[in-house]
């Protein structure tokens, strides 16, 4: 798998992942603002990782870009004339009751990929997470590390042009860590437009191309992520960076 440098990937993407646009975007559940209004691009070659305190809204806007959750108010848009190929990746791996192989034919049977092409494909994607040992174990006896890998094998076979990963190492030991960073990247340098949420600051410099800093539900920063680690602009992340308990 890629080495873990994100530095070093962004001349070498493969293509131009396709930009994201929230315009005025803004979610509210029984009259209570939770996110937004917010507006922002996603047009750079990332990774993207989007950062804050816990309850800031970075779920939200996650499920809100993946099309999981309608916004309020606002818009959400696409480069291109379709919505892209899109694929979500959460904290606790969502896994079929069958075989690790299994669950990839079965993803690759739902995107009416030919039979023929199945097995190969799902062959071919374990072989490069690292899980073609565990081809024929169920997934669900997996560890979590491996199972987590299981997700983005499946995300994988089916190409994704954007992949939003929701804390995909929060519950994972820095062996299985650095297993997920580096598979993340593998799509980074396919050209699939990367969007995650971490707590791990260590982790977001390890990854990040851009920061989107949250904070209450409102973006406070979406810098290059050099500038954001060295020179934070909004006094929330600034705190957050300095390690101080920000809401
Ligand atoms: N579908 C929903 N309906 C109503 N309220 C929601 C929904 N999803 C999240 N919320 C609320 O919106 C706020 C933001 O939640 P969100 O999960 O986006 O935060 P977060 O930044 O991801 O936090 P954490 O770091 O703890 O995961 C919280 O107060 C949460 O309870």
């Amino acid at each position: 798998m890629t080495s873990l440098n994100a530095s070093h990937l962004s001349s070498s993407v493969l293509l131009t992942p396709p930009a994201l646009r929230f315009e005025e975007v803004a979610f509210s559940n029984e009259d209570k603002l939770l996110l937004g209004p917010c507006s922002f691009t996603l047009d750079g070659i990332g990774p993207t990782l989007v950062m804050g305190p816990n309850g800031a809204g970075k779920s939200l806007l996650l499920r809100l870009a993946h099309g999981l959750l309608s916004p309020t108010l606002g818009q959400i848009s696409w480069s291109g004339q379709e919505r892209p190929r899109q694929a979500m990746v959460f904290q606790q791996p969502v896994l079929l009751r069958r075989s690790a192989v299994a669950n990839l034919v079965h993803a690759l049977a739902v995107n009416n990929v030919p039979r023929r092409e199945r097995m190969k494909l799902a062959l071919d994607a374990l072989e490069r997470f690292g899980l073609a040992a565990c081809a024929k174990t169920p997934a669900r006896v997996l560890s979590g590390g491996q199972q987590q890998r299981l997700t983005l094998a499946r995300a994988w076979v089916l190409s994704p042009q954007v992949l939003f990963l929701d804390e995909p190492t929060s519950a994972l030991d820095p062996a299985a860590i650095r297993a997920v960073e580096a598979a993340v990247l593998e799509f980074h340098h396919r050209g699939t437009r990367i969007v995650m949420t971490t707590h791990d600051i260590h982790q977001a410099r390890r990854l990040a191309g851009d920061v989107l800093f949250l904070s209450g539900g409102k973006i406070r920063e979406h810098t290059p992520s050099e500038a954001f680690f060295d020179k934070p602009v909004s006094r929330e992340a600034q705190a957050f960076i300095a390690g101080e308990l920000v809401e």
